[in-house]
């Protein structure tokens, strides 16, 4: 019987449940574990499916099926139904309203970032009520700088919705730019100002979270990040494929662990196309990020 997380589709109005509230809810209820629905190609002939709308559609809706259950979020990674185009938006929109009834939080992972006229427009694409892309939460970059990201900072807080920053990713290359600065590092810039967007929400869990990579090592302690002091969630991507483990994450994060909601792909879907499989493998990195 799947646990049911309260207030997955926000109420409307003011005085809705925040997204963090509803996230902290959903991780204390399942634990932190966040699964990716990436659809590559790869992935697509592996379980049997053609690289066309009608595999991307039987791929998402097996993953979510698995998953529902026992995810905190499932994170569909939006480039990947992009490059079948509008089929593929189309799928992407049906994934997000089955997420919906099927009572998981959605994490729309797009990376989405611009200058604020048009930031206002991503916004009320993935953050706006009845928008038919809709999402509980989406990531955003603030290369354009962290200002710029205001229409979606307030749409979110507005609609109990959530936005994920980037802050250090997961990949090699983002500490080119994100370490720049050394203890003043572009990374603390953005963390600095996630603490500051959270203090308009109340409780223990603000609705404006960061992406750190699982994969950052020691990153966090050589830039002196106090991630504990944002109080908001934090998307940790980079377990299995990219080399990075759960126990590995307490080392990683450690006071701020709490915080954390693991994020894997394709080590999880690789197990697939069976149902079984697929609960197997998530429940095995679940079980990972709970220290059993
Ligand atoms: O820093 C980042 C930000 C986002 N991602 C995304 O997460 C998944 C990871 O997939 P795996 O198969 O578990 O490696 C993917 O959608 C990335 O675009 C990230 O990896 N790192």
């Amino acid at each position: 019987m799947p646990e049911q997380v309260s207030g997955t589709t926000p109420g409307p109005g003011a005085g809705r449940e925040s997204f963090g509230s509803r996230l902290g809810a959903a991780m204390a209820a399942r634990g932190p574990l966040c699964v990716g629905i990436d659809p590559h190609p790869a992935l697509l002939k592996a379980w049997g499916l053609d690289d066309d709308a009608a595999g991307l559609r039987r791929f998402s809706l097996t993953a979510l099926e698995a998953v529902a259950s026992l995810a905190a979020a499932v994170k569909p990674q939006v480039a990947l139904y992009e490059r079948h185009g509008s089929a593929g938006l189309a799928v992407l929109e049906e994934v997000l309203a089955e997420a919906r009834n099927q009572s998981v939080l959605t994490v729309a992972d797009a990376k989405r970032g611009d200058i604020g006229s048009t930031m206002a427009a991503y916004a009320d694409a993935w953050l706006r009520d009845g928008s038919p892309l809709a999402a509980d939460s989406v990531t955003l970059s603030p290369y354009l700088g962290f200002e710029s990201l205001r229409p979606a900072l307030d749409l979110a807080a507005e609609t109990g919705r959530g936005v994920f920053v980037l802050a250090l990713t997961s990949n090699p290359e983002g500490a080119s730019v994100q370490h720049v600065g050394g203890k003043d590092s572009v990374a603390r810039r953005i963390t600095e100002a996630a603490a500051a967007e959270n203090s308009r929400y109340a409780g223990s869990l603000g609705s404006v979270g960061l992406v750190v990579g699982a994969t950052v090592g020691s990153a966090l302690a050589d830039l002196e990040l106090d991630l504990a002091a944002v109080r908001g969630p934090i998307l940790a991507p980079g377990l299995g494929a990219q080399g990075a483990t759960p126990a590995g994450l307490r080392t990683t994060f450690g006071d701020a662990y709490p915080l954390v909601l693991g994020t894997s792909s394709r080590d999880i879907l690789a197990a697939g196309p069976e149902i079984r499989g697929l609960r197997e493998a998530a429940l095995r990195t679940l079980a990972g990020l709970r220290g059993e």
